[in-house]
């Protein structure tokens, strides 16, 4: 049974008699298979799954898609029945900042100004903020974060370490689509063409992961994203598995942001650098 509920005191009074342990699926909503796919690793971890749907406006620059960002409850709370979810937790804006806008928030470091950070001021310790929040409210032991955001799956890690947070933060790797478009909310603003040009994305990282030649990994991407004329690309970059700078030989990882006509989309693979490598 999948209880829909919108107010911190539910929640409270939902969660205060769980006898074993909760795990919890943060999300902006508009869910899609990535989403199942971390409620259903929630699900064979924890009896009792809290998925939350909100839209942070606290995340959000001036510019961006906070006011059309897709809201899509009922077939929200559709999913979350439907993968076993005990409680779905939607609050209003006033349920998650009772005192208006903080003045204070989390300061995401240097992590949190690179990359996303660099182009997205704010964002990450908009994201930050709501998932302390979240995870203090839903009172979690475990949270399940999708490896489609990278960056945002590193700086809660690091976070929940910095501040000695007593929950476990497990990662799920990214969810495709068969073509290998990666699964996002944002998929649905694209046009047909758009949807055609954005398959460049996981062509460019799939095509420079299999070189184990930082630059020549790089200008493999490059080349496949600069052959698309219907990308904007916003940045590529290559770093280490910890997006510091790459390591001469071991994990790295390979991210992209670009435009696709007006949406902004992200995406990464991991890649292994250096000789002796496969
Ligand atoms: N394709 C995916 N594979 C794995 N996890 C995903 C995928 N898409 C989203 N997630 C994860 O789901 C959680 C909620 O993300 P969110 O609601 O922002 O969805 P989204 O599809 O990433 O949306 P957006 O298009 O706005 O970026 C995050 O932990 C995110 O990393
Ligand atoms: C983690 C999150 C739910 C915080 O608003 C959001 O950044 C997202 O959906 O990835
Ligand atoms: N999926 C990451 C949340 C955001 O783009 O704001």
């Amino acid at each position: 049974m999948t209880h829909l509920i919108h107010t911190r005191d539910q929640l409270a009074t939902a969660v205060a008699p769980v006898p074993g342990e909760i795990a919890v699926v943060m999300t902006m909503g508009a869910l899609h298979e990535g989403h199942r796919v971390l409620m259903r690793e929630a699900r064979k971890r924890a009896d009792f799954v809290i998925v939350t749907i909100f839209v942070n406006p606290l995340q959000f620059g001036p510019n961006e898609d906070f006011e059309k960002y897709p809201r899509t409850l009922e077939a929200d709370v559709e999913a979350c029945r439907e993968e076993g979810v005990a409680l779905v937790f939607a609050p209003s804006r006033d349920e998650v900042y009772p005192t208006g806008a903080p003045s204070i928030t989390m300061n995401a470091g240097p992590l949190g100004g690179i990359l996303e950070g660099a182009s997205r001021p704010g964002h990450f310790s908009g994201m930050l903020t709501v998932v302390q929040k979240l995870l203090m409210l839903t009172r979690a032991d475990v949270a399940f974060f999708g490896e489609k955001d990278f960056q945002q799956l590193a700086l809660i890690r690091r976070m929940v370490a910095d501040l000695e947070l007593d929950v476990e933060i497990a990662g799920v790797p990214t969810v495709r689509e068969p073509d290998g478009l990666a699964m996002s909310s944002r998929n649905r603003y694209l046009s047909a063409d758009d949807r055609r040009a954005a398959l460049a994305l996981s062509r460019a990282l799939r095509e420079g992961a299999t070189h184990t030649d930082a630059p020549v990994a790089l200008a493999a991407a490059t080349k496949i994203l600069a052959d698309e004329p219907g990308v904007r690309v916003d940045y590529l970059a290559l770093t280490g598995a910890d997006l510091g700078d790459p390591p001469p030989a071991g994990p790295g990882r390979l991210l992209v942001a670009a435009r696709v006509g007006s949406t902004r989309l992200i995406d990464n693979v991991a890649l292994t650098l250096g000789a002796g490598a496969a």
